[in-house]
């Protein structure tokens, strides 16, 4: 669905990508993490056709996105982190941007506004930047493309809508979407994503699927010295240590993204190492 390969990418003399190949296949929701600056937002840019490779090819749903044809922007959609929506009422947002997606649902839209509490009479104007981005989000879903991608989508929104937001993206996934979300909020994810993607300094630190990574690797409390020593990652806290070990005994554990996240970026080398001598 998404094919990228080789892709070299620059803003004028700072290197981002310098031959990344990574591909995204429908019916997932993959979380694409890494540090600040890394490249997250360029990828997706990329993907989307708002930014060119240099070298290397990228092809989505069969489509150059770079080329900006119709037919494949009408079935991409894309949340930026930062974004601009007019001083218009809802109405007429949906009014003139939805003709340019020919799967637009209505209903779905105003279930999802109902969802995140948004009253539909209302005008962007009078919204803060959190219930805007929840029209946004919602008017992205309902668009029905194949592929969505999203910036950050949970940065400003409250508690609840975050719970709001897991809820209706689960609701919103079929076996021909191919959804990416780009977040350091790796809780807001949690039980959401079916895949991790990490990467740094333009390179694929860690892909797996949540599957694997709960079959390969366990997330639990040690009181045994040996054990911590020997764990990935290890953080001390109340209840004693709390590390990610090799999943050894086919232990069933809770995936922690956020302790993931830091044994990936602390020791990815070992990390790989128990997706790589397994089956
Ligand atoms: N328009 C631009 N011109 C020049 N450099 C840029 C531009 N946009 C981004 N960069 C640089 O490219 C690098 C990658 O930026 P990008 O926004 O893709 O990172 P990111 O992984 O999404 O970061 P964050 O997690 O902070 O959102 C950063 O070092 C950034 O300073």
């Amino acid at each position: 669905m998404i094919t990228i390969h080789n892709l070299h990418f620059s803003y004028k003399k700072k290197k981002i990508f310098n031959g990344l190949s990574l591909s995204f296949s429908p019916g997932h929701i993959y979380g694409l993490l890494g540090k600040n600056g890394t490249g997250k937002s360029t990828l997706l840019k990329n993907i989307m056709g708002s930014l060119f490779p240099s070298q290397g090819s990228i092809n989505v749903l069969g489509y150059q996105p770079g080329k900006r044809q119709p037919a494949f922007l009408q079935d991409a959609f894309i949340v930026p982190e930062e974004f601009y929506l007019p001083d218009v009422a809802i109405e007429k947002f949906v009014s003139c941007n939805a003709p340019f997606y020919p799967r637009f649902s209505r209903p779905q839209f105003n279930t999802y506004l109902q969802e995140f509490d948004i009253p539909l009479e209302n005008s962007l104007q009078q919204m803060s930047y959190g219930q805007k981005k929840k029209v946004l989000i919602s008017f992205a879903l309902a668009c029905n493309t194949s592929i969505l991608l999203m910036d950050e989508p949970s940065n400003g929104l409250d508690i609840m809508s975050k719970s709001q937001f897991r809820k209706v993206i689960a609701g919103a996934i079929d076996d021909n979407k191919c959804v990416i979300i780009s977040t350091h909020q790796v809780k807001d994810l949690e039980n959401l994503i079916d895949r991790i993607t990490i990467i740094d300094e333009g390179n694929i630190l860690f892909d797996q699927t949540i599957d694997d990574i709960s079959s390969k690797l366990s997330f639990r409390i040690s009181f045994d010295d040996e054990e911590t020593k020997k764990a990935f990652y290890k953080e001390e806290s109340l209840k004693g240590n709390v590390i990610v070990a090799p999943n050894t005994y086919a232990e069933e554990s809770k995936i922690d993204l956020e302790l993931l996240y830091k044994a990936v970026v602390t020791n990815g080398n070992n990390v790989n190492t128990v997706f790589k001598n397994q089956p």
